[in-house]
C-alpha cells in the first residue's frame, strides 16, 4: 500500500455491547479524494463504525489506520465530523459556538472563514441567537459549518441530509462536491439512496454488523442486473415468470426486476397488449432496490 493511497483503513472490526455484537469483522478502505458511502438499515452498526473510526469507542478486535497511522491528537485537527444530531451547546450564541470550535481545531484567525460560512449557510442574521433557538434546519447548517470550517482533509458526515428541506439538501450536496473537487475525502453515512447513488464513488453496506456490499458503486450495480421502469395507464397484466424476477406496482408506475438474459422487447410487447405506455426504460437497478433486496434476503 502506498502511504497516500488510503485515507482510512479498518481491518476486522469487532464491537460488542452488553454481549450483543454490533460489528462483526468489518473491513474497508477509503481512498484519498473519494466520496465514500456507509450504508445500512437502522441499527446496522454505521454510527458504531464512525465512533470507532473517531476513537470514541475502542474496538474489541481489529485495527484502524487513519491519515497515515493510528488515531492521535494531531489526527483530530485534520478531521471534520458532523454527528447525526446534537453536539453543540444550546446555550451558546451561534457566533460563539463557531469561535469555540474553530479554536478547538487550532485555527488562529478564524473570523474570515466564519463570516464566509455564515453567509454561505444564510445564518449571518442569526449570529447573536442562541444555538437552542435555531430551527432544526438552521441548527443542522450550523453543525455543518462546524464540521468544515477548518478545511479538514477527511470529512465524516453522519446523515448529512437529515432534517433538511430540498433546497438546503441541494446546497449541502453542491458544497460537498465542491469540497471533493478541492481534494477533500468525504465519508457519509445515510439512508438517502438517491444521494448516495449520485454522489458516492464507492460504498460499504453493513447489515447486522456485517459487511454485505463493498466496492465501486457502478460495479455493484452491474452485478445486480437490470430493471424495467414502466409508466402506464390501465391494469398491469400478469408478467411472464421466464423474464421477470419481481414486480413492484404503484398503480400507474411499476418497477420490474429482470431475470438475467430477459428480452426487454418481448416484455414491452406483452405490456402493450394490455396497457397504454407513457414510458418504458431498462437500466441497472437502483441502489434503493439493491439495498432492500440485500436486507430482505438476509432476513
Ligand atoms: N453505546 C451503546 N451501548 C449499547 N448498545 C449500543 C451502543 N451504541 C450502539 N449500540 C447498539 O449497536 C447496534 C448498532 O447501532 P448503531 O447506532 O451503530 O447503528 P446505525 O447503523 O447507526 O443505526 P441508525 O441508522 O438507526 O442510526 C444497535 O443494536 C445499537 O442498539
Amino acid at each position: 500500500m502506498q502511504e497516500s493511497e488510503y485515507v482510512l483503513e479498518t481491518k476486522g472490526l469487532i464491537k460488542n455491547f452488553d454481549g450483543r455484537r454490533a460489528l462483526d469483522g468489518v473491513s474497508m478502505s477509503v481512498y484519498n479524494g473519494e466520496v465514500f458511502g456507509l450504508l445500512g438499515p437502522n441499527g446496522a452498526g454505521k454510527t458504531t463504525m464512525i465512533r470507532i473510526i473517531l476513537d470514541v469507542f475502542r474496538p474489541d478486535e481489529g485495527d484502524v489506520r487513519i491519515l497515515g497511522g493510528p488515531f492521535s491528537e494531531n489526527t483530530k485537527d485534520r478531521i471534520g465530523y458532523l454527528p447525526e444530531e446534537g453536539g453543540l451547546d444550546r446555550k451558546l450564541k451561534v457566533i460563539d459556538a463557531l469561535r469555540f470550535f474553530a479554536g478547538l481545531k487550532g485555527m488562529t484567525n478564524p473570523e474570515p472563514e466564519i463570516e464566509l460560512w455564515l453567509n454561505r449557510m444564510k445564518l449571518s442574521d442569526y449570529r447573536e441567537k442562541k444555538v437552542g433557538d435555531l430551527s432544526k434546519g438552521m441548527s443542522r447548517r450550523l453543525q455543518f459549518i462546524v464540521s468544515v470550517i477548518h478545511r479538514p482533509e477527511l470529512l465524516i458526515l453522519d446523515e448529512p441530509f437529515y432534517g433538511l428541506d430540498p433546497v438546503n439538501k441541494k446546497q449541502i450536496k453542491d458544497i460537498l462536491l465542491e469540497l471533493k473537487r478541492d481534494g477533500m475525502t468525504i465519508i457519509m453515512s445515510t439512508h438517502q439512496m438517491d444521494e448516495v447513488e449520485r454522489m458516492c464513488d464507492r460504498i460499504l453496506m453493513i447489515n447486522n454488523g456485517r459487511s454485505v456490499l463493498y466496492g465501486n458503486i457502478n460495479e455493484i450495480k452491474e452485478r445486480f442486473g437490470f430493471s424495467a421502469v414502466v409508466d402506464y395507464e390501465g391494469i398491469l397484466p400478469q408478467m411472464d415468470d421466464e423474464y421477470i424476477e419481481s414486480v413492484n406496482d404503484y398503480g400507474s408506475h411499476a418497477e420490474m426486476v429482470l431475470k438475467p438474459g430477459a428480452d426487454s422487447q418481448k416484455i414491452l410487447k406483452h405490456l402493450m397488449k394490455s396497457v397504454s405506455i407513457r414510458k418504458f426504460e431498462v437500466s441497472t437497478r437502483s441502489l434503493n432496490d439493491i439495498f432492500i433486496g440485500v436486507v430482505e434476503d438476509e432476513q
